[in-house]
């Protein structure tokens, strides 16, 4: 039987300090636990910032896309998507339901919060062990059908919220598919392997559905909503609300804000494709920011191979820079190491 994504994470598990929340609702400072050190590189005011070029906002009907999209990745690790196919209408219900969620009583979110070896459910996100302050946000993560964390939550109108998760991955998947033939296609083609998860059935790949929740901070240039990382996924698509916040950084440049445009989604290249591609693909480092005025919503569809697949770069004509691992290898090489694991598996030497 092929190992599913939530088992891969059974073996990390965390303390429940790291996965209970802190209640938003009632705070009006903030508190020591969530007071970040400010950093030099800027207060997270995103007018500080966005000197140099924005990120790439490619076209998915654009005859060149599949060239623009492999820039996008050698340049920067992320790119915004426009005339993606995907209908407004699913990304408008999908956050009207992040929406409904996280304005619930804390005590009826916690009543889903995700165990200690658990993957799925209400709670923080699973990079806070690696900080020493917590971050300004909340989360809700789902691996295959939510329906039975969201009936903990709702037992009696869990309905909706299933129906409309379960569409959004459906076409999610359908877009990730596409995008990730293009990049086979970039990469010299794709093997029949790739195949076989690319375009196969859900219980076959790995995906997750992150959605995020960043309340309005009364001191937002002392806050973190989420703290720098890259994303272990291949590829992430990205719909974040009509409120700033999301920041990648770029050498040289520093953090540049990823401003939301209504009709975008957000693609971030993640670890696994890093590898695939020999480094040629940067993996983006991001950040969120918050703000007092308001609060922000984001949802996170993380699409990549079967835990069981080994990964190991796709060269020929140079040396590969990574070691070949099973995707359940690497998440537990990151699990223990996050900013550390991509050199723990470089075979460069220093
Ligand atoms: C599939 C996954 C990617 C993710 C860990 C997870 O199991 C589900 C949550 C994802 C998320 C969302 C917020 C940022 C992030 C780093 C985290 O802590 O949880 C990502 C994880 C990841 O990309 O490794
Ligand atoms: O909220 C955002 O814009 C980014 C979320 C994110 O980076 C993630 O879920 O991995
Ligand atoms: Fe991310």
């Amino acid at each position: 039987m092929a190992t599913t994504l939530s088992e891969a994470y059974r073996d990390h598990p965390l303390h429940l300090h790291h996965i209970i929340p802190l209640d938003f609702s009632s705070l009006r400072t903030l508190p020591d636990s969530h007071a970040w050190p400010q950093s030099e590189d800027g207060d997270g005011d995103d007018d500080n910032h966005g000197i140099g070029s924005p990120i790439p906002i490619i076209d998915l009907m654009d005859p060149n896309a599949m060239e623009l999209i492999g820039l996008a990745c050698e340049n920067w690790g992320a790119f915004q998507l426009k005339n993606h196919g995907i209908p407004l209408s699913v990304v408008e219900e999908v956050e009207e339901e992040a929406k409904r969620l996280f304005a619930l009583p804390a005590d009826r979110k916690l009543k889903a919060l995700r165990s200690a070896t658990g993957a799925t459910g209400y709670g923080r996100a699973r990079i806070s062990p690696f900080f020493p302050k917590h971050m300004w946000h909340e989360g809700f993560t789902i691996m295959g059908s939510p329906c039975d964390d969201a009936k903990k939550i709702w037992p009696n109108d869990y309905a909706p919220f299933c129906t409309i998760m379960d569409n959004y991955q459906k076409q999610m998947k359908a877009l990730a598919d596409k995008l990730a033939h293009m990049i086979f296609n970039l990469l010299g083609g794709i093997s029949e392997e790739q195949k076989r998860w690319i375009n196969g059935s859900t219980n076959n790949l790995c995906e997750a559905v992150q959605l995020n929740f960043y309340p309005r901070c009364p001191e937002p240039n002392r806050a973190m909503g989420l703290a720098p990382h890259t994303d272990t996924s291949l590829l992430t698509i990205l719909h974040q609300s009509q409120t700033n916040g999301l920041q990648i950084f770029k050498e040289g440049a520093g953090w540049v804000p990823v401003h939301p445009h209504p009709s975008s989604l957000v693609v971030h290249t993640g670890d696994i494709l890093h590898i695939l591609s020999n480094s040629r693909f940067r993996c983006a480092l991001h950040r969120v920011m918050v703000n007092s005025a308001r609060e922000r919503y984001s949802v996170a569809y993380f699409y990549g191979p079967p835990v069981d697949h080994v990964v190991s770069p796709l060269v020929l004509d140079s040396l590969p820079r990574f070691r070949s691992l099973t995707v359940k290898e690497y998440i537990g090489i990151k699990a223990k190491n996050l900013r550390g694991a991509l050199s723990l598996i470089s075979m460069l030497k220093n």
